[in-house]
């Protein structure tokens, strides 16, 4: 790859509440400058901008001239960060989170920009929950018909998905569905402005679109959900783009906006979760790669196609062209950790963290690292956020069992980091036992930081942890799609092993530790199953419900 040396690739990932550039360099993934646009409307969630109207809760959108602003200043920043020469840019890929999407008019203008009064004319980020009776109905309705569909999704589909959330603009703001063109992932969208051209990632399509063997659901099917709601597959992509593949030419006024050369590659779309794989050079079969932060994603190609329970999805090509791509979840992981440590820990802690110079969580954690398993005498279950992944129910809660008069704040920290390594063992053996193997645990993102909170997991798995090397994994693997769309490599596994970084092994499972753990781990499945089923926690919710009116 000499020829490459000195060519670079631009890697753009576009999260909740910020844009990160980064600029790769084609030879060897070597990161050279990196820049990040917080968007100025963040998570749009109390009003619209520039407007008097109110949002319902669970609703979470977001404004498409932040996502152009990432094009505008944090791609040239990080090329003046990096210190090359523009000229020397060949491709620039991205990624998004999903399911973030719009309706746009047929020449891809948003619609918010005709109606911004109009809450269902703005892009809807994948954590807007206010379609969940949608989905509900979605799901009931393809149960009932036995749509083959369906078990793809591991039995249910998501209330943030692309058909609940189109069902919810229909049935509350029709003259904005009639409106539509254009029903598109963010994912696509900010690729057909940079390229001047439409398309339609595989991934989104197929993990967001329920785009399976081929096809959307049947008008059928969905003329039985709402008869207005029949023609809707015709507003979404028809032909679909292979990741890695070219999706178009930067544009002269993309070329502007973002001071590289016009002409150079633009890679397909695709999801942040997804491209961390090729970042971690984890796209072969049974490389299970865990984005682990404030959620879990868990993404792992394989050549088996299999039913899993409670997975996300499957997809073919999902992840890499030629093998199907599975996805599952834990919904709540870093987040429980906070939760904790703002209304878990007595004033006392946090002073003596900040005397220590320590956040209350390295503080927390520092404690709980002098125990011994199963000291603490707790089991908890790690539902805070509901769970994702295998019990796909939003509805459950989080469970602390075995608290005494002693108990201490390390002793729960300690368990709930536990019960998200418990957690994520569920879903390894789910995969295992519904028949796709599981050869390699690859952790990334934000928790990497935690070496404990890895350590536990490897114990708890009683498997060896592989690491990502690179703390931004989602830019990188953007920069990676970017050079394989631009020819410098043949495809992503190529490209991912000469740009990619991972270090196998990085933290082994401790034999004792780990048969400790397995003694734990039996009364985590008992819990599970006992408030798995939701009989008390949905009555509790229930009850909660109507005590707030
Ligand atoms: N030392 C720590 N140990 C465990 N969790 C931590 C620690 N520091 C921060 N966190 C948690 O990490 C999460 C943020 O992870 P990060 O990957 O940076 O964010 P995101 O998932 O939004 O990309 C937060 O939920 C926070 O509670
Ligand atoms: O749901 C997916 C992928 O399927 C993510 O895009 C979504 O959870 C957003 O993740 P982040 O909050 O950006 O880590």
């Amino acid at each position: 790859m000499s020829a490459n040396s000195d060519s670079y690739v631009i890697g753009v990932d576009f999260g909740t509440l910020s844009g990160r550039a980064v600029v790769v360099r084609v030879s060897d993934g070597a990161e050279l400058g990196t820049a990040v646009h917080e968007y100025t409307h963040r998570v749009i969630e109390d009003r619209l901008p520039g407007t008097d109207v109110r949002l319902a809760p669970d609703w979470a959108l977001q404004s498409p001239h932040d996502w152009l602003d990432v094009l505008r200043t944090a791609v040239p920043e990080a090329v003046a960060a990096a210190g090359i020469d523009p000229a020397r840019v060949i491709g620039l890929g991205t990624d998004f989170t999903a399911c973030t999407v719009l309706p746009a008019r047929a020449d891809g203008t948003p619609l918010c920009e005709e109606t911004p009064e109009r809450p269902h004319a703005w892009p809807k980020l994948w954590k807007h929950h206010a379609a969940q009776a949608h989905a509900d109905r979605i799901n009931a309705l393809a149960a009932e018909r036995g749509e083959t569909w369906l078990p793809r999704y591991g039995g249910k589909i998501s209330s943030e998905w692309q058909f609940a959330k189109a069902l919810q603009v229909l049935e509350e703001d029709p003259e904005v569905y009639a409106r539509t063109d254009r029903w598109i992932e963010a994912a696509d969208w900010i690729v057909w402005q940079l390229t001047g051209v439409e398309t339609r990632n595989v991934c989104t399509a197929g993990y967001k679109g329920i785009f399976q063997d081929g096809g959307y659901p049947s008008a059928g099917f969905l003329t039985a959900l709402n008869p207005g709601f029949a023609g809707f597959t015709a507003k979404l992509g028809q032909e679909l783009s292979p990741l890695g593949g070219l999706a178009g030419r930067l544009t002269a006024q993309a070329a502007g906006w973002t001071g590289l050369p016009e002409g150079i590659a633009i890679a397909v779309g695709n999801v942040d979760a997804h491209v961390t794989s090729a970042a971690a050079d984890a796209v072969r079969p049974g490389q299970m790669v865990a984005i682990m932060g404030t959620s879990t994603c868990h993404v792992m190609p394989s050549d088996q196609l299999a039913e899993v329970p409670g997975m996300c999805g499957v997809v073919r090509d999902g992840i890499v062209p030629g093998l199907w791509g599975y996805e599952a979840g834990q919904s709540g992981v870093g987040d429980i950790f906070a939760w904790f440590v703002d209304n878990g820990v007595p004033a006392s802690y946090t002073r003596a963290a900040e005397e220590r110079g320590l956040s209350v969580h390295a503080y927390l954690t520092e404690l709980a690292a002098a125990q011994r398993v199963g000291e603490h005498g707790l089991v908890a279950l790690d539902w805070h956020n509901g769970n994702r992944s295998v019990l796909v129910d939003h509805n459950l809660s989080g469970v602390i069992v075995g608290q005494t008069l002693s108990t201490r704040p390390e002793d729960v920290y300690r368990a709930l980091i536990e019960a998200t390594a418990f957690g994520a063992r569920m879903i390894v053996e789910t995969f295992e036992k519904a028949g796709v193997p599981v050869e390699e645990f690859v952790a990334a993102g934000g928790l990497l930081k935690n070496r404990f909170l890895m350590q536990i997991y490897a114990d708890v798995l009683r498997r060896p942890l592989s690491v990502i090397g690179s703390d931004q994994g989602p830019a990188l693997g953007s920069a990676i799609h970017a050079a394989v769309a631009a020819g410098a490599y043949a495809d992503i596994q190529q490209a991912a092993a000469a740009m990619g970084t991972r270090r196998d092994d990085a933290y082994l499972p401790d034999e004792a530790r780990a048969d400790a753990y397995d003694r734990l781990y039996a009364e985590y499945r008992t819990l599970h199953d006992y408030f798995g089923d939701g009989r008390m926690l949905h009555t509790l919710r229930a009850i909660r419900n109507e005590a707030n009116g």
